[in-house]
């Protein structure tokens, strides 16, 4: 039990220290490493050190989660060995996974280094986002031209130009983009539309009485959002699906789906991923959550250094 403990305090990044032990710490200073009584006399404890006797209960629960959802930077390596020969197709989630939350939902915009690494990706595997918020939003954040933009949980969908095939789906149709490019749109909740602007001012102060008049929508949440949907099967994980089948991968059994999202609603791309039993799901999370993802990301940060090594290996 106590070496469980020490095994889940260390590789937390915490560790125990006593006088008479060789101790490495975290600190790039060589004076950290010290060993024996005489050395530790004479070094003084690098800022960087927790002394701290035992882990406590939260600590084991949290490395415990790790342990099922690996950090899919330490686990890259694997991850690329089973990656090998199939053809990856990234998913990526806006709000949590590629800009940081903010309390003001107009100010969530993505850093430039953000902005380069998804158009390196982009530039050598399909790549989609796929967001809550409204494609046109997403896209003014986002402003890359080679990728699928599926806004509004999906039910928005937009291919880049020159990237897309016109089929006999229902609820496609073509359309231009702002710099006058022939674009594809997918609108599965398109019959909607009228009825959410009409309502959108009284939603937002009578969310639920309004829900009352409107049985055809129903509310969700997600973090610190009310959001009225239509009430239609689809969902982030329909949207996948679709651009899948889109790309020409729908019976694909080389192709290898990567989503990393951060909120309840990427839960439905999770699953679908698990259910074909080919890809990585990957959630962005500190903290523990119950999630159906295999892997895990801290920040988007992390998920920036994840992008980089996605791009840099598919370029050795
Ligand atoms: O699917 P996503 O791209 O993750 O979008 C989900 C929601 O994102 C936005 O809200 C979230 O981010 C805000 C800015 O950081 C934050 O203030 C808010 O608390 C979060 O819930 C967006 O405002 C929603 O419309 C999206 O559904």
């Amino acid at each position: 039990m106590r070496n469980n403990l020490l095994k889940g305090s260390n590789a937390l990044g915490i560790f125990k220290y006593s006088s008479n032990q060789r101790r490495i710490g975290f600190a790039s200073n060589a004076q950290s490493e010290i060993i024996g009584n005489r050395a530790s006399a004479m070094v003084r404890p690098e800022p960087c050190d927790q002394i701290i006797t035992e882990p406590n209960a939260q600590d084991v629960e949290h490395q415990a989660w790790l342990n099922d959802h690996p950090s899919a930077l330490r686990s890259f390596e694997g991850m690329m060995s089973i990656a090998k020969g199939k053809k990856i197709v990234m998913f990526l989630d806006y709000d949590g996974t590629l800009s940081p939350i903010v309390d003001d939902p107009e100010l969530a915009f993505m850093s430039d280094t953000m902005r380069s690494a998804v158009r390196e990706v982009a530039k050598n595997y399909p790549t989609a986002i796929i967001s809550g918020r409204s494609r046109d939003k997403v896209y003014e954040f986002v402003q890359l031209n080679d990728v699928y933009y599926a806004g509004s949980h999906g039910m928005d969908i937009m291919a880049p130009p020159g990237r897309h095939k016109f089929g006999e789906t229902k609820y496609q149709r073509r359309a231009v983009d702002k710099k006058g490019n022939e674009v594809m749109i997918f609108q599965p909740a398109k019959e909607f539309l009228p009825e959410i602007l009409e309502d959108y001012s009284l939603v937002e102060k009578k969310v639920l009485s309004v829900l009352g008049r409107h049985s055809r929508f129903h509310l969700t949440r997600g973090r610190k959002v009310l959001e009225i949907r239509p009430s239609i099967k689809w969902n982030k994980g329909n949207a996948l699906e679709y651009l899948l089948e889109t790309l020409g991968f729908a019976e694909s059994s080389d192709v290898l789906p990567i989503y990393v999202g951060d909120d309840v609603t990427d839960e439905d791309a999770f699953k679908v991923i698990q259910r074909r039993g080919q890809g990585f799901p990957i959630l962005v999370s500190r903290k523990l959550k119950a999630t159906r993802a295999s892997y895990s990301l801290r920040d988007p940060s992390e998920v920036l250094s994840f992008l980089l090594r996605l791009a840099r290996w598919r370029r050795n």
